[in-house]
């Protein structure tokens, strides 16, 4: 069986053939073609022969892909990632391709990188940095604010929602949390309530609702409007969660006191790559690198020793339960035993009908 991974890092080699190498019922028998380009329609043929593909975040399965695929004899699509927005689910199902995702992989990974972003730029360590390293001692500029007692808004308190907020009681943060389907891990650490309420509430507001078509610019320029005067977001989720241009302007009126991002609306043209040597093009990732109060990470908050290894095993698994025929609990779509896979078997926020 010929496995194509696209975006193919060298520590996604390192991780993956290592994976193969341990599966247990398979073993050598997985051939794996490393491409380091993303899927997209222009790279789309390079998968001719490979029974399976497995993608990252940026790489695009839109219809035309997925068609293309199917008719290269692809049958299964392997995200090595926990979000699937970039993934034609409707058209897959139809196609009757088999694509599964690995949902859980270290979400403390997530959370602690949020934390981190928090801190950052709450107390300008990443400014401090450079200022010593010129023999800059001075404090001016590096004001920051106390967490204990503050309110955190958390939007989505999934596995990385819930991590995050278990870590933020322990700062001493009153929470707050925004669901359609609540969950009953955060009870214990806070109170959910309405969006609006939420935004006029919290000090930070941290994002970890999936990207489908009703968060699309969960925050935008109504939303900014709502939230509290110089309170931080916080986005590791997806970027386009958040309306770019409406957060400059809430960030230009001085509305928003500061912004983390690991992740960005049009990430897929830059996120991954070196464009150092390059004229990037794109304005509004450029203005928002200007601002003194915004801290821009390239989609890193997965990226522990624990997070690659998880990942990689769980695709190899993946990968195995289809060859095999068996149950899938990572599956995405609901093929009949004729198209040679399981049915879904997911829990409660992962249920298909609120993600499609
Ligand atoms: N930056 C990274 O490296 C990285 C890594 C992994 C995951 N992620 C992102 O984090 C997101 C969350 O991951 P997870 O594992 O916690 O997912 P999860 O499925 O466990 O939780 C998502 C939660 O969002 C909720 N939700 C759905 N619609 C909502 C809405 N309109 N408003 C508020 N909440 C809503 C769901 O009910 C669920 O509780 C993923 O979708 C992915 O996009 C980012």
């Amino acid at each position: 069986m010929k496995l194509a991974v696209f975006s193919a890092k060298p520590y996604d080699k390192v991780y993956l053939t290592q994976a193969a190498e341990l599966a247990p019922d398979t073993g050598s028998n997985i051939e794996i073609i490393y491409h380091e380009f993303v899927l997209s329609s222009e790279t789309v043929s390079l998968a001719a022969g490979a029974s399976a593909v497995c993608v990252f975040v940026n790489d695009t399965l839109t219809e035309d892909v997925l068609t293309s695929l199917h008719s290269l004899g692809v049958r299964a699509i392997l995200l090595r990632c926990a979000g699937y927005n970039n993934v034609d689910l409707k058209t897959a199902s139809q196609l009757g391709l088999f694509v599964a995702n690995v949902p859980a992989y270290s979400p403390e990974a997530v959370a602690e990188f949020a934390v981190a972003l928090v801190q950052t730029l709450n107390r300008n360590t990443h400014r401090a940095y450079n200022r010593v390293r010129e023999a800059n001692f001075a404090l001016d500029g590096l004001l920051g604010r106390t967490l204990h007692g503050k309110t955190v808004g958390i939007i989505g308190t999934g596995k990385i929602g819930v991590a995050f907020a278990r870590i933020m009681q322990g700062f001493g943060c009153e929470l707050l949390a925004h669901d359609p389907f609540p969950n009953p891990e955060f009870k214990k650490y806070g109170e959910y309530t309405t969006l609006e309420n939420l935004l006029s509430r919290a000090d930070v507001v941290s994002l970890h609702c999936p990207l489908l078509p009703p968060t699309r610019h969960i925050i935008n320029e109504s939303t900014l409007g709502m939230m509290k005067k110089n309170a931080m977001l916080v986005n590791t989720s997806r970027g386009g969660l958040i309306d770019t241009k409406a957060v400059i302007a809430a960030l230009k009126k001085q509305q928003l006191g500061g912004l983390a991002l690991d992740v960005y609306e049009h990430e897929s043209a830059f996120f991954y790559n070196d464009h150092s040597g390059t004229i990037i093009e794109d304005d509004d990732l450029m203005r928002l690198t200007t601002f003194h109060n915004v801290l821009v990470c390239g989609h890193q908050a997965f990226f522990t020793e624990e997070a690659l290894g998880e990942i990689a095993g769980a695709t190899i698994r993946n990968l195995t339960d289809f060859v095999h025929g068996r149950e899938c609990q990572n599956s995405l779509v609901q093929l009949t035993k004729e198209q040679g896979a399981a049915p879904i078997t997911r829990g409660r926020s992962d249920t298909i009908p609120i993600r499609i």
